[in-house]
């Protein structure tokens, strides 16, 4: 065996701790921008591309909500003093593991070639195109997601199953940061109104509540301007020994 457990748990370590996780999200050291995604550390990321930034696919809609969360990250003061808003934009980088260097979980092929699902094509505009934004003291998180052209599944309009990707995204993005690590447990999704392909919606996720090591989120998708629904859902996490996960136990 190529690595021993011991090696394994001792890279899971190197991870830091749970409470990483929240601390730093919530650190004024992170402030303007947030140095980690979804609380892992972010040695664990590559950095070249931070893919929750624009790019030229972004059509109007895309960009005026990005514009209107982004302006809240900061707020200007009086006398030009800048402080915190009550929004963060979440980093997004498509591979998550860095250290997980092969044995008997993770073979070379896979550990050189894994991406996120969610950011598998470095193609602006072709697949899922979108951006978080967390705000501490409402709970809650919020995607603006534009959908490309081979996330089809009814002619012409998104794949349910795109949809319930990104659904699980943002529920899970704020189950990561307000309980730490999480596997999405279930996911129940009121298809209300097929998304159009190429069109921009807005996806919203607040706490519930927390029962131990379970975390409900509920959540909805509707067109930019709110005044369509075209999903509503629940959301449950479960609280995970991240070593386990990795460990496959
Ligand atoms: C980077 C962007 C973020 C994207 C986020 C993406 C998140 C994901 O997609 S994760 C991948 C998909 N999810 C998975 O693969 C999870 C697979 N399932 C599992 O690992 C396990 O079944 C797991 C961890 C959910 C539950 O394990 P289990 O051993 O049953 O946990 P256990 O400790 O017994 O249960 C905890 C509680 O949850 C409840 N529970 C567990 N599963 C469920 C369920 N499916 N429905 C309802 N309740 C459940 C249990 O009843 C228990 O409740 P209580 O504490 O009241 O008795």
């Amino acid at each position: 065996m190529a690595w021993s457990l011991g090696r394994i748990c001792k890279s899971v370590q190197r991870l830091g701790s749970l409470s990483s996780v929240q601390s730093q999200l919530s650190h004024p050291a992170t402030s303007g921008s947030v140095r980690t995604m979804l609380g892992l550390p972010s040695s664990c990321f590559s950095k070249t591309r931070d893919f929750s930034l624009p790019n030229s696919s972004w059509g109007p809609e895309m960009m005026r909500l990005y514009k209107h969360y982004n302006s809240q990250c900061e707020v200007v003061m009086e006398g030009g003093v800048k402080q915190e808003g009550p929004w963060r934009r979440l980093p997004s980088y498509n591979r998550v593991l860095k250290y997980a260097t092969g044995g008997v979980y993770l073979n070379k092929i896979i550990q050189s070639k894994a991406r996120l699902f969610t950011r598998n094509t470095g193609d602006p505009g072709v697949a899922f195109e979108y951006v978080l934004f967390f705000n501490r003291e409402e709970q809650r998180c919020v995607g603006i997601f534009q959908a490309g052209h081979l996330l089809e599944g009814p002619p012409g309009h998104v794949h349910g199953g795109a949809t319930a990707t990104m659904i699980d995204t943002v529920t899970g993005a704020l189950a990561l940061i307000l309980s730490g690590p999480v596997v999405t447990a279930n996911l129940n999704i009121n298809y209300r109104k097929p998304i159009p392909l190429g069109s921009t919606v807005l996806l919203e996720s607040s706490l519930d509540r927390k029962e131990g090591k379970k975390t409900f989120i509920t959540s909805k998708v509707t067109s930019s301007d709110g005044s369509k629904l075209h999903t509503d859902t629940t959301a449950l996490f479960v609280s995970i020994s991240f070593s386990n996960l990795l460990l496959g136990s």
